[in-house]
């Protein structure tokens, strides 16, 4: 092999080697909390290691002294010692086994609890680029493989080499030459390590990416099973699944047969270490160098490195996919999130509700900016429309506010204060979000309402709810508040579900609304429903409201017209009208047509109503009333 190759093949040896280690450290760093348990168990490795290296010794004793001797209490001394030694070592082993099981069951244990914060506390833009299934399967899988890794990865080794060092210590103490022997195997046990935790870890490392596959494949046809029936595409996502299902047996396989394959070689190396011991040991005991004892006893010690050995395979596979593992778990408690609390972020207390975005820009994870320079002054209490062909940016402009993201440029102010200034729960606790993808957890009416508001009575979930206009449906419930809405909220209506998300806010009483209102179309009733949902849940709050409805643009104090990211018109309804630009050609083309079908339905309401209600008043009258209330109706 050239000198080159060679040098580059030894600095990605060392490269890989520091990695490991660090992410080694790192695993150990988990047992801090625990140390004393931990300790405990290595005290058990060392004292059941101790209890079975005493047998051997014992054994000498007996053949050379005890035995030669004819000394029958001494034998039966040695026999009682043998005994409890072993006895010993069984205690030991079991408080090693159950320790080290239980101090591993602690750590995943704070393992998943700190993952599931870490990923509970990331920003949106980090989830925006994550995969559910990947995130489950590290929060699963992964955690896992820590919590084998201590046990059969961590513990063994420390075993193997406490039970390396001891035995070798009293080899050369009882033979050198046959130490040398014996320990013959060491050096091809270093290599034989190293080459195979090199050759494993990548293996374990794609096994574990591919689990991670798997589960998004799973998560996503499962979550989006209406889709998948709609199309008939039951097939498609069965092969999919499959494809994916072997390509993590296949790699997992690989592992495996990797392993197997490593297994008998390590037993042959020992069986001829063993051979090797008996030959040049039972020459030298014919040609009385040796004792017939020491010569037991060395047996006896090789059989102990048995174990270690025969068991070296397992404990390396256990020990690379530990950290292989610990890659993955540490790359995502290692993502800081983009939006953090300012190290003196103050309480956003009390406020009025003014908010200003001063010279806006905004970009998704620095890449095409989306927002320009956007400017909005909102008073306490006013009403801001925000309207705008799809993607023109209405939604992210609306998703700066409770920050789940921050401006790349300029500012937003929420009473003078920049958003950035303010811890972020105290920001969110005065904002409230109705958002276009209504999300209900899979609970009750009532727990989903209430989902805001920590110890909420139900005299409130009720009052916020009949506000929302959704209580009377509640009502007709056979379960009332306590029916459980399925997964997402599949058992309710689209305009049932935005109107419990409206109430939810709505307990919140938060001085700003965030509404991102462009719901599909609904039929007239439940639209008439929302729109009074709406008009109550926005009075007297400063409220920015993403409108496809006639009558929440018609009443906002202001309306901007936003195209490609840019405030292009603002004013109010009359104002804009008047200007004849962009938004009268948007009302035009999306909201005059609902005015006029508004209006017709209305009449025709009216009418029918009028009809039934008054047949005993005369015709004259009749007209006259009709017309006046008409009137009203309309305006
Ligand atoms: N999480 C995201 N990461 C990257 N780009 C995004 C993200 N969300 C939206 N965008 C992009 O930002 C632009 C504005 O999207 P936005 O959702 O704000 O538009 P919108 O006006 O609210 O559209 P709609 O009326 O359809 O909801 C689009 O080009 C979109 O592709």
């Amino acid at each position: 092999m050239p000198l080159e190759r060679q040098q580059k093949l030894l600095s990605s040896y060392v490269e890989s080697f520091k990695f490991n280690w660090r992410i080694l450290t790192r695993i150990v760093g988990l047992l801090r909390p625990h140390w004393f348990w931990s300790v405990v168990t290595i005290l058990c490795v060392a004292l059941a290691t101790g209890a079975s290296l005493v047998v051997p010794q014992l054994l000498q004793w007996v053949i050379d002294v005890g035995v030669r001797n004819g000394d029958f209490t001494g034998l039966l001394i040695a026999a009682a010692a043998i005994l409890g030694a072993s006895a010993l070592r069984g205690l030991f082993a079991y408080g090693q086994g159950y320790l080290s099981q239980s101090v591993s069951q602690d750590v995943s244990y704070d393992l998943r609890n700190k993952m599931y914060d870490h990923l509970q506390n990331l920003s949106f833009a980090f989830h925006d680029d994550s995969e559910t299934g990947q995130l489950m399967s590290r929060m699963t899988v992964d955690i896992e493989g820590i919590r084998n890794f201590l046990p059969f990865g961590l513990m063994r080794a420390c075993l193997a080499i406490v039970t390396f060092v001891a035995v070798a210590g009293l080899l050369f103490s009882l033979d050198w030459v046959l130490a040398l022997v014996t320990l013959i195997c060491v050096p091809f046990l270093a290599v034989f390590t190293s080459q195979v935790a090199v050759r494993i870890r990548p293996i374990w490392l794609a096994v574990q990416n591919e689990n991670g596959v798997l589960s998004t494949v799973m998560q996503e046809s499962l979550s989006g099973v209406r889709v998948v029936k709609a199309f008939a595409r039951e097939e498609f996502e069965m092969d999919k699944f499959d494809k994916q299902n072997q390509l993590l047996r296949d790699y997992s396989l690989k592992a495996m047969r990797f392993m197997a394959w490593n297994q008998p070689l390590l037993v042959f190396v020992l069986n001829i270490v063993t051979v090797l011991v008996l030959w040049v040991g039972g020459v030298a005991v014919i040609q009385h160098h040796l004792s017939l004892g020491t010569l037991v006893a060395v047996t006896q010690y090789a059989l102990l490195l048995a174990t270690p050995v025969r068991t070296f395979g397992f404990m390396v596979n256990w020990f690379m996919r530990g950290l292989a593992a610990g890659e993955r778990i540490f790359n995502v408690l290692d993502t800081t999130s983009t939006v953090v609390d300012a190290p003196n972020a103050k309480e956003l207390k009390n406020i009025e509700g003014h908010v200003q975005f001063e010279h806006v820009d905004f970009a998704y994870n620095r890449g095409r900016q989306i927002l320009h320079d956007i400017n909005i002054d909102a008073q306490p209490g006013q009403v801001v429309a925000l309207l705008g062909v799809t993607g023109s940016g209405k939604s992210s402009l609306l998703h700066l506010l409770p920050r789940f993201y921050d401006v790349t440029g300029g500012s937003l102010k929420v009473d003078g204060i920049d958003v950035r200034d303010v811890t972020q729960v105290s920001l969110r606790r005065n904002i409230g979000l109705v958002l276009q993808d209504v999300f209900l957890f899979n609970a009750t009416i009532r727990d989903n309402i209430g989902y805001g508001v920590r110890g909420a009575t139900d005299e409130q979930i009720y009052n916020a709810a009949k506000v929302a206009r959704i209580h009377e449906f509640i009502m007709t419930l056979p379960d009332g508040y306590d029916t459980w809405v399925g997964e997402r909220g599949v058992t309710l209506s689209g305009g049932q579900k935005q109107r419990i998300a409206i109430a939810r806010t709505l307990l919140l009483d938060p001085r700003i609304l965030v509404l991102d209102d462009s719901t599909s179309s609904v039929d007239m009733e439940t639209e008439y429903l929302i729109q009074q949902a709406l008009e109550a849940v926005m009075k007297g709050r400063t409220s920015f409201v993403v409108a496809s409805r006639l009558r929440t643009v018609k009443n906002a104090d202001q309306i901007m017209v936003i195209e490609e990211g840019q405030i292009v018109e603002r004013g109010t309804h009359d104002s804009l009208i008047k200007e004849n630009g962009r938004y009268a050609r948007l009302y035009d083309l999306q909201l005059r047509e609902q005015e006029e079908f508004e209006a017709r339905a209305l009449a025709d309401q009216v009418e029918e109503e009028l009809r039934k209600n008054r047949k005993d008043v005369d015709t004259t009258d009749y007209m006259e009333i009709e017309n006046a209330e008409k009137r009203e109706v309309m305006r």
